[in-house]
């Protein structure tokens, strides 16, 4: 069905959806990882990246959080710029595993496989995979440099989240060191880990997460600074791994219920793509049982169906300005 929605439309939808969101109760803060049960839990911002580069921000939009597992986003899609999307594919795989971000049994299952570059498995071995390899600084460059040109500006490192991460990060070193045995690292496996840790540290605001899940929706071309940022062949294979283990083993009950691929972060951070329409992000610190914030949820999903958004309803939108 053609469906034409105008930008005021969307501008009510998304403010509507806030409204309804912000006082939800339920959830807790991340506090497995020590910085980020101290944040405070009141905090709400929802963005929304038109192609045309309009930005819409409702809330806490300029507040820096932590990326986390958003992170392997960006990275799944710098490992296929560099290495193209069949070699990821055989290298790490494209399989939801139904099970926690941070599941050792869903490598023991896959039978030595990372899964997917978007659980923890995969995203330290995307790390891995960054060229040149044995060069930390220069690997490390490369990852900021793609999520700086994905959201038309530069993340910024949160030292006492790395520092926090990088303390208590025992399960992660477990998942490297297994990946190691099975031969799925391709650098030298501490590196590996840390620059994963590292790239999960970074701060970010939804504004940003919106340009890059908007860059993502525009097959590689980022809507507000014009940058070609990735080959158009990138957009479906990574908003396929999006919509295959966005929110972990809570997958399926959030693209029954929204039609929209996203990925969650534990950081309480969001990033929703739909393909050649919009980029979406939305942010707030409490997580349901699987790590996936639950306003930030509410109020993409209420968006979504506000407007008759999603990939699976056979709508052919039209943004009229
Ligand atoms: N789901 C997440 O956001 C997890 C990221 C976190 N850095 C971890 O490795 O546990």
């Amino acid at each position: 069905m053609n469906k034409t929605i105008t930008v005021a439309q969307i501008r009510q939808a998304a403010q509507e959806a806030f409204d309804e969101s912000r006082n939800l109760k339920g959830g807790a803060n991340a506090d497995y990882i020590p910085y980020l049960a101290n944040i405070d839990s009141n905090l709400f911002g929802l963005s929304i990246t038109l192609l045309d580069g309009q930005v819409i921000n409702i809330g806490d939009t300029d507040y820096k959080f932590g990326i986390e597992s958003i992170s392997k986003v960006p990275t799944a899609i710098l490992a296929m710029q560099q290495h193209g999307t069949a070699t990821v594919l055989k290298m790490i795989g494209a399989d939801a595993t139904g099970l926690p971000f941070n599941s050792i049994f869903a490598i023991l299952l896959e039978n030595d496989h990372p899964s997917t570059p978007l659980v923890n498995a995969g995203a330290i071995t995307a790390c891995s995979m960054i060229t040149p390899k044995g060069d930390s600084d220069a690997k490390w460059k490369a990852i900021v440099d793609n999520i700086t040109k994905l959201c038309g500006s530069a993340p910024q490192l949160i030292d006492e989240l790395y520092k926090s991460e990088s303390d208590t990060n025992f399960n992660n070193r477990a998942i490297a060191w297994l990946l190691k045995n099975y031969n799925r690292i391709y650098d030298d496996v501490p590196m590996s880990l840390d620059l994963y840790t590292r790239q999960c540290s970074l701060g970010v605001t939804t504004s940003q997460l919106s340009v890059m899940a908007a860059t993502i929706a525009n097959n590689g071309c980022n809507p507000l600074t014009g940058d070609k940022v990735f080959d158009p062949d990138i957009t479906p294979k990574v908003t396929s791994l999006i919509a295959t283990v966005g929110f972990y083993e809570h997958t399926g009950d959030w693209l029954y219920t929204s039609g929209l691929p996203a990925k969650s972060g534990v950081g309480g951070g969001v990033l929703g793509v739909l393909p050649g329409i919009m980029g979406i992000a939305a942010f707030a610190p409490p997580l349901d049982s699987a790590g996936n914030s639950v306003k930030a949820q509410a109020a993409i999903k209420s968006f979504a169906n506000k407007l008759g958004l999603g990939i699976f309803n056979g709508n052919n939108i039209t943004i009229q300005k």
